[in-house]
């Protein structure tokens, strides 16, 4: 059984539409006109048991409200949604008991009233006996530090501590799956970095199956080893981390210090049967770019070094948030793309170098194109 099951999921809403200026305005005020927005269109994705999975997108992508739907807090308009074998909307009692949901832009916790308050509140909603829950909570206090915090009433607690404390009121009843919706928002970068690691420890001692939504790249890179990807209502990738950056990483950059200035064609010489692209910064540094999939740093490293004294060497490598970036911006990116050579220019040209924004859009648009999309 899958914990996440989802199959042709759609929600349409239904939203007023303004008519322009005064005369528009009176007109709304008799007779309201409506359209229909899709918000989320036929997704479909399974989730196994223990998996951490990323469901990243654009603002508007439909992600909030796709959370929303699997953890019954929306009624789909079509399609299947099974979370722990259950229907969320409908098996309310039962489904809640086995899911864990943090909202990082709402509190599940009582605003005036001492944390522990609120876990005690939180016990008999979720109905966790006496025993679970004390060597639940010694747990969650000690991983999550919260033992000098948890008589002090939640308005009174930093936005890094209140997370913490979401985070071990989200857990409190043993859920299997854990819906997270922005977690890190607003945190500074250690307590960001303190998250990921109890998030981490928790799916590897208890198997929690977690899907997270977040705008923090970072996030998934630390946690996730799947990300499904939305753009307006539909998934546009579905796949592994290191796939989507092997398949659209465009490749890596070598930068040479060189200790004495070297004549270019020199330089392009000694790599002329590789298909890189030599280019100087100046008379003392020189970048090498290599494109992915076709030539390997340490084959063009074996044919400078020994050729040319060099000082120092950097290799920089596509950041996964440039990666993405690039596919929000196209709207479309396949794991199962069959064409690997896709990534090429089909002109045969030199390859698009990272900077080369506009170069890459085209390089993006040609995958679109060849793939018949
Ligand atoms: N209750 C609602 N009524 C009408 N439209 C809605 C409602 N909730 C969401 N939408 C619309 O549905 C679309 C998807 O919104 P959603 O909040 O799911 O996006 P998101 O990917 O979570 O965005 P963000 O990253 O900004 O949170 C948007 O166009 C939004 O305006």
């Amino acid at each position: 059984m899958w914990a996440i099951d989802v199959k042709n999921l759609r929600k349409d809403f239904r939203v007023q539409q303004n008519r322009e200026g005064l005369g528009g305005a009176l007109r709304d005020l008799f007779k309201r006109e409506y359209k229909s927005i899709t918000a989320v269109n036929e997704i479909s994705f399974q989730i196994p048991r223990g998996e951490i999975c990323g469901y990243i997108g654009e603002n508007g992508a439909g992600k909030s409200t796709t959370i929303k739907m699997l953890t019954g807090i929306l009624v789909p308009t079509a399609g299947e949604i099974h979370v722990n074998g259950l229907v969320p909307y409908k098996d309310r009692e039962a489904f809640v008991r086995g899911i864990g949901v943090v909202f990082g832009q709402r509190s599940q916790l009582w605003w005036d009233i001492g944390v522990i308050e609120s876990f005690r509140l939180l016990k008999r909603v979720y109905r966790v006996d006496e025993q679970d829950f004390k060597k639940r909570l010694d747990e969650l206090v000690d991983r999550l530090q919260l033992a000098d915090i948890l008589n002090r009433p939640v308005r009174k607690l930093s936005l890094g501590q209140r997370m913490r404390c979401e985070l071990a009121a989200s857990l409190l009843h043993n859920p299997s799956i854990l819906f997270l919706d922005e977690p890190t928002i607003g945190l500074d970068v250690m307590v960001k970095a303190e998250i990921r690691d109890f998030l981490k420890s928790m799916n590897q001692r208890y198997e929690t199956t977690i899907l997270l939504t977040t705008h923090d790249l970072q996030d998934i890179e630390a946690l996730c080893s799947r990300v499904i990807m939305l753009d307006d209502g539909n998934i546009i990738y579905d796949g592994g981390l290191e796939e989507l950056k092997a398949r659209w990483g465009r490749g890596k950059e070598i930068v040479l210090q060189l200790t004495r200035p070297a004549e270019p064609d020199f330089l392009s010489r000694l790599t002329a049967d590789l298909n890189v692209e030599w280019s100087m910064e100046n008379d003392l540094v020189a970048h090498i770019w290599v494109p992915f999939g076709q030539t390997n740093v340490s084959e063009v490293l074996a044919r400078v070094v020994g050729s040319v004294e060099i000082d120092d060497i950097r290799i920089i490598e596509t950041q996964t948030d440039d990666i993405i970036r690039e596919i929000y911006k196209a709207g479309h990116a396949s794991a199962d793309c069959s064409e690997p050579d896709a990534r090429n220019d089909p002109s045969g040209a030199a390859p698009a170098q990272p900077e080369d924004k506009a170069a890459g859009e085209k390089d993006l648009a040609a995958v679109k194109g060849s793939d018949g999309s």
